[in-house]
């Protein structure tokens, strides 16, 4: 199915089709205002016909009382009253409703974007490292949230302008049915040009989501301290600029194609609005002339006629909005309907305290999605409790996988991870990640405090100052703590005012304190010593068995002072396991252990 008649397809059925989720979403974030913001509303939409009434009523009186010396003030000064009163209501609900909307509309900006959030974090690891998952985050975040709002707007505008138009139509029946048809037909091409328009920007800012993000990317790059070095080092500013205003340009013409034709459009359908409204106001003329009603009616039917005229296309315009909007709210829901694959167990076994058989990898093989062949395929491996094992292999050979699917942030394609015999997945995740202490290889550099920075490891001590600062000693974090003016409460990074920037092996440091905060009975490093100095590095294999002493501890690591240290290295090459063993047996082995050995030690008796 081409695009656009898949566009045209669904096109009706689109104009409210997540109204009423969205309506749930506005009734959960605010029912009190949305009820407020109604009822305003409502009110503010009767005030236009009780005026051309009261307005009718006014000027008939007059005419009957031309030159009357002997006339009753009172029923003028009862209308004047009754005039002033509606135009002073209508003041003050505009102002009650600016109020209103105002608060209503913080309200539910706050609560659409805690219900991104709240849906994010809940998102899989594999939805993080995948571009599908960046364009629908990114559509979500782009559109998501201003365009709910934008509906709810429209929707409450559009429920005041029905009310309105009705009461007005109502006015105008009295006059002659056929004026409504009238109107009606003559606003109709209006919308639908709306509609046929909006939707073609519609599809079109979708099938640009890509290069949207790649534009955004380049401002980032251009713009963040991460990248600032190399951009000004490799002279790459004026290239990725230049990048940037192409694709932005390229999008802009794009939008100009649509933006002339709707124009051209929007023109001939208003020339046939003003023909309709014409035609009815000279009916109406010629009606009042021949005396068939009179100049008090003729005030209030042209009125009516005018409010209407405009009222009409008004309303018809926010249908096309609403449309329009739902579009992209789509992009909103679109996101909220994300499911994690990795999912919680449902009836938990709780994690085994202490681990007494230990972890268990049977025939584990696990594949990225979208990849072609496994990164890991069959692998076997007993790990007993207390035991450190050292993950080693060339860059790409699955270390870093494999602890990604001991700590589930993947689940196994097939076989089985255990621990004491029980499968992970029956483990309830987040028990499961607070056995397992953690520094990643892209560990996080919070632009927060450092006492922050290492509490994050078990928030539950966040306020242990003493358990802290025993984490930061254990890492070798604590000298760099000591030399920040706030100590523990030192902002670290750049991003905010007042905090200073750590050198990427006091970063490391900060990193590993992390990992050391919690108690927990299983350890993983990840080139835990890659950023640190040689005597830093010295000093961690000194403390390395007291603090992995009783703990399961896994370990990446390309230096093999590091490696020797582990009771048993497992050797990855080809996505399986080659070789397991102490690092006397490997060196005996002769294999792909030895050489690799071998060769880094050459390069140091050089
Ligand atoms: N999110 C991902 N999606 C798809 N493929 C991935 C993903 N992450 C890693 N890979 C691929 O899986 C393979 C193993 O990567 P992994 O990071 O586990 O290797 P590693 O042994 O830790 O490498 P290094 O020593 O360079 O850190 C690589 O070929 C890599 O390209």
């Amino acid at each position: 199915m081409s695009l656009r008649s898949l566009t045209s397809s669904r096109r009706i059925r689109d104009i409210f089709g997540n109204t009423t989720q969205l309506l749930r979403l506005v009734w959960q974030a605010t029912p009190l205002y949305l009820v407020l913001s109604l009822i305003v509303t409502g009110v503010k939409a009767l005030l236009p016909a009780l005026m051309l009434v009261v307005n009718k009523a006014i000027v008939d009186l007059v005419i009957a009382n031309w030159g009357n010396s002997d006339l009753d003030w009172q029923p003028f000064i009862d209308l004047v009253v009754m005039r002033f009163a509606l135009s002073l209501l209508g003041g003050i609900l505009n102002q009650v409703n600016l109020y209103v909307s105002q608060i209503f509309n913080d309200k539910f900006v706050l609560y659409a974007n805690y219900v991104l959030l709240e849906k994010a974090i809940q998102l899989d690891l594999a939805h993080f490292e995948s571009a599908e998952f960046y364009d629908t985050l990114s559509r979500a975040q782009s559109s998501g949230i201003s365009y709910p709002q934008k509906v709810v707007k429209t929707i409450t505008a559009l429920f005041g302008q029905a009310l309105t138009l009705v009461s007005l139509l109502g006015l105008l029946i009295q006059f002659n049915w056929t004026i409504v048809p009238l109107l009606f037909f003559t606003s109709l091409p209006s919308f639908w040009t709306s509609v046929i328009y909006s939707g073609r920007r519609y599809w079109m800012m979708r099938r640009e989501t890509q290069a949207g993000r790649l534009s955004d990317y380049l401002k980032q790059v251009l713009t963040q301290q991460s990248f600032a070095k190399e951009v000004r080092l490799f002279n790459l500013g004026e290239h990725l600029l230049r990048e940037w205003r192409g694709i932005r340009q390229d999008f802009n013409s794009k939008s100009a194609v649509i933006a002339e034709r709707y124009a051209k459009m929007r023109g001939i359908s208003g020339v046939l609005v003003s023909i309709g409204f014409y035609f009815a106001y000279g009916w109406t003329l010629v009606r009042t002339v021949a005396g068939q009603i009179s100049v008090g009616d003729f005030t209030m039917y042209t009125g009516a006629f005018s409010q209407s005229q405009e009222l009409l296309p008004a309303i018809l315009q926010n249908i096309a909005q609403i449309y329009e909007s739902n579009l992209y709210v789509s992009q909103f829901f679109e996101f909220l309907s994300l499911k994690p694959q990795v999912i919680d167990a449902v009836y938990a076994e709780p994690f085994p305290q202490p681990i007494r058989k230990g972890l268990v990898l049977q025939d584990v093989t696990f594949t990225y999605p979208g990849a072609s062949k496994p990164t890991l395929c069959n692998l076997n491996l007993q790990i007993k409790p207390g035991e450190s094992i050292a993950l080693v292999g060339l860059n790409g050979a699955g270390k870093t996988t494999l602890l990604k699917l001991i700590t589930r942030l993947y689940d196994v394609e097939s076989g089985m991870i255990t621990i004491d015999d029980i499968p992970l997945q029956n483990i309830s995740l987040p028990e499961l990640r607070n056995n397992i202490g953690v520094l990643n290889q892209d560990f996080a550099r919070y632009q927060l405090s450092a006492k922050d920075n290492i509490s994050f490891g078990n928030l539950t001590k966040r306020d242990n100052l003493a358990l802290i600062e025993e984490a930061a000693i254990n890492a070798g974090a604590n000298r760099v703590i000591e030399t920040l003016e706030e100590g523990y409460q030192a902002i670290l990074g750049k991003m905010f005012k007042g905090g200073v920037e750590l050198s990427g092996g006091q970063w490391q440091k900060i990193g590993m304190a992390r990992a050391f905060m919690s108690n927990a009975p299983i350890l993983i490093l990840d080139e835990p010593t890659a950023a640190l100095d040689a005597i830093a590095e010295y000093e961690l294999f000194e403390k390395f068995r007291a603090l992995t002493a009783g703990k399961m501890t896994f370990f990446v690591s390309h230096r093999f002072s590091t490696v020797q240290l582990a009771d048993r290295i497992v050797v990855l090459e080809n996505s399986r396991i080659v070789e397991v063993g102490s690092h006397q047996e490997l060196m005996s082995n002769k294999g792909l252990y030895a050489q690799m050995f071998g060769l880094q030690a050459s390069s140091y008796n050089l």
